[in-house]
């Protein structure tokens, strides 16, 4: 994915401290240590009620490229600290030249609807490793989810009809609207405007012309034929240029042309003014001249609140391009996912050699230091463990998310379990043995060896759809969403209030 668009190495697509907490571990000889990081965001976004999970298929192209080339290298060389002296030993960089990723990577698919605080991509490996992850895998399922989630939600509210994406000319740069043209089809755009992602991505293009045809034509009328001549098996004509509803009639009158040539007028395109008026009439219009099949297109800023808008006053808009707000993320232009460290394997000696700012050591089991980074805002404590997500379900759909620690609970279930709200322990849920479920994360990477063959996007856009209709309306609404239950394992919980309680404490 990634590796189709940038003919190079990634590696360096990372932040510096990255690249010195690598070398730091290097040089402290603690650079094997095995460690747990846990990827997942605090807050759903656009204010809503879920998150679909997006940019997996990137992340394994990533790991599987992964590797530090004779640039890279040569770069890293002419780095300096502020002695002026080079920032890395020769022998690191030959470390770095010979390293190969040997992590394991478990992450929920893409395209499954994920909340707050679960882990959508579990790294396990040597610290060094897993820290040179967090920057990349960070920049590439923030973005893509975010887009996915925002097209899901534009596809909620279009229902049937036909949603079109066309944000590349608007999009933040090459890459912005690369991998928001891909993770918009997830979402549930039908197609895009965006040729290369088409061709790169296998997304189905699509769109109409734009106000400069006509423009160059000496009439309206005059333009439309001339674009129904040259395109007679996809006419969508823009009607907006000079005045709207008569656009409408000398489209007609190119429509009637096609007809009798064995042709028909796909669409008109309204792109300015009352999109709910306009289209009314013109639908009146296109009727009465027994244009009944012919679509009706907007486009214009247009965003889940506006398009709701429309279709709530009756609009007659059957096909929708968004743009701006769709590939920008307009209202929320990133989603806060973060990468945390939450386990480090112990010592013989049962101490933790690696001094972490901020966080607490504590021995949880024999082989194993949990992690845990405190802070003011409960939202912010990050859960330590080799955490798992459990998904509970019922005949109407999902129920609620478990988080638990794979150490500590029996991943078989054979008994019954409880949930706990981290932000209210007096909410709890019990799930019996035999209460279906499914565990979210699977193996993606097993010693630096993908293991996992990437659904085709097809596959993932339908996914999302699935999964959508598995949660309840409530959480999908946009005005207050109903918070989908997500807990921890009453274990994990006692756990974690013991470290907190612990670290209040000072002790
Ligand atoms: N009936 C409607 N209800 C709610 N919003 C609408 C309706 N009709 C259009 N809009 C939206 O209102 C905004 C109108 O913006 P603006 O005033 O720039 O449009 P315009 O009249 O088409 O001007 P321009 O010709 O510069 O595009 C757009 O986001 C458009 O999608
Ligand atoms: O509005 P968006 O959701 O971003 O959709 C894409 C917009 O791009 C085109 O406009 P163009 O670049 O010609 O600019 P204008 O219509 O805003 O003048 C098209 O006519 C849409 O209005
Ligand atoms: O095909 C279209 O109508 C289109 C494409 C890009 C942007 N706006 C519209």
């Amino acid at each position: 994915m990634t590796n189709k668009l940038y003919d190079t190495s990634l590696s360096l697509l990372t932040d510096l401290y990255q690249v010195t907490m690598a070398y730091g571990y290097w040089k402290t000889k603690t650079s094997e240590k095995e460690a747990v990081f846990n990827l997942y965001f605090r807050k759903n976004p656009f204010n809503g009620g879920f998150t679909i999970a997006c940019g997996l298929a990137n992340v394994l192209g990533y790991i599987e490229n992964f590797g530090f080339s004779k640039k890279d290298l040569r770069y890293l060389r002419t780095l300096k600290g502020n002695d002026g002296k080079p920032m890395f030993e020769p022998e690191f960089m030959d470390y770095l030249a010979d390293l190969k990723l040997t992590c394991d990577v478990e992450a929920i698919p893409e395209g499954t609807v994920v909340f707050p605080n679960e882990p959508l991509i579990r790294v396990r490996g040597p610290i060094l490793q897993c820290q040179l992850l967090e920057t990349p895998l960070l920049n590439l399922v923030n973005f893509e989810s975010l887009i996915a989630t925002k097209a899901a939600r534009l596809r909620l509210v279009v229902e049937q009809d036909t949603l079109l994406e066309f944000g590349l000319r608007r999009a933040q740069g090459i890459d912005g609207g690369m991998t928001a043209s891909r993770a918009a089809y997830i979402g549930g755009c039908d197609a895009t405007s965006n040729v290369l992602a088409g061709k790169l991505y296998d997304i189905p293009v699509g769109g109409t012309h734009a106000h400069s045809w006509v423009m160059s034509f000496a009439d309206e009328q005059q333009a439309f034929d001339a674009y129904a001549d040259v395109l007679p098996n996809n006419v969508t004509l823009l009607v907006d240029t000079y005045d709207t509803l008569q656009g409408v009639r000398y489209a007609i009158e190119t429509g009637r042309k096609l007809v009798e040539r064995g042709y028909k007028l796909a669409a008109i395109r309204l792109d300015s003014g009352d999109l709910a008026y306009l289209s009314i009439e013109a639908r009146k219009l296109l009727d009465a001249a027994g244009f009944e099949d012919t679509g009706i297109v907007a486009s214009n800023d247009l965003d889940e609140t506006i398009i709701a808008s429309l279709r709530q006053q009756g609009a007659k808009i059957n096909i929708w391009g968004v743009g701006t707000k769709l590939v920008t993320a307009y209202d929320q232009p990133a989603l806060g996912g973060v990468y945390k460290l939450a386990a480090l394997r112990q010592e013989p000696d049962g101490q933790s050699n690696v001094n972490v700012t901020e966080e607490v050591d504590v021995p949880r089991t024999n082989s194993w230091v949990y992690k845990m980074k405190l802070s003011e805002q409960a939202i912010k404590i990050s859960t330590p463990g080799i955490q798992q997500v459990r998904r509970f379900r019922d005949e109407r759909g999902f129920v609620a998310d478990m988080i638990y620690d794979t150490e500590s609970m029996d991943g078989s279930a054979s008994e019954s379990t409880t949930m706990i709200d981290p932000l209210d322990f007096t909410k709890r849920r019990r799930f019996e043995a035999e209460q279906p479920y499914e565990d979210l994360l699977v193996p993606v990477v097993k010693s630096g060896k993908r293991v996992y063959d990437s659904p085709d996007i097809h596959a993932v856009r339908e996914r999302v759809q699935t999964q959508l209709a598995n949660l309840h309306p409530g959480v999908k609404r946009f005005v207050n969403p109903h918070t989908y239950p997500v807990g921890l394992e009453k274990g994990l919980h006692e756990l974690k209030t013991k470290l907190i309680l612990k670290l209040r404490e000072g002790k």
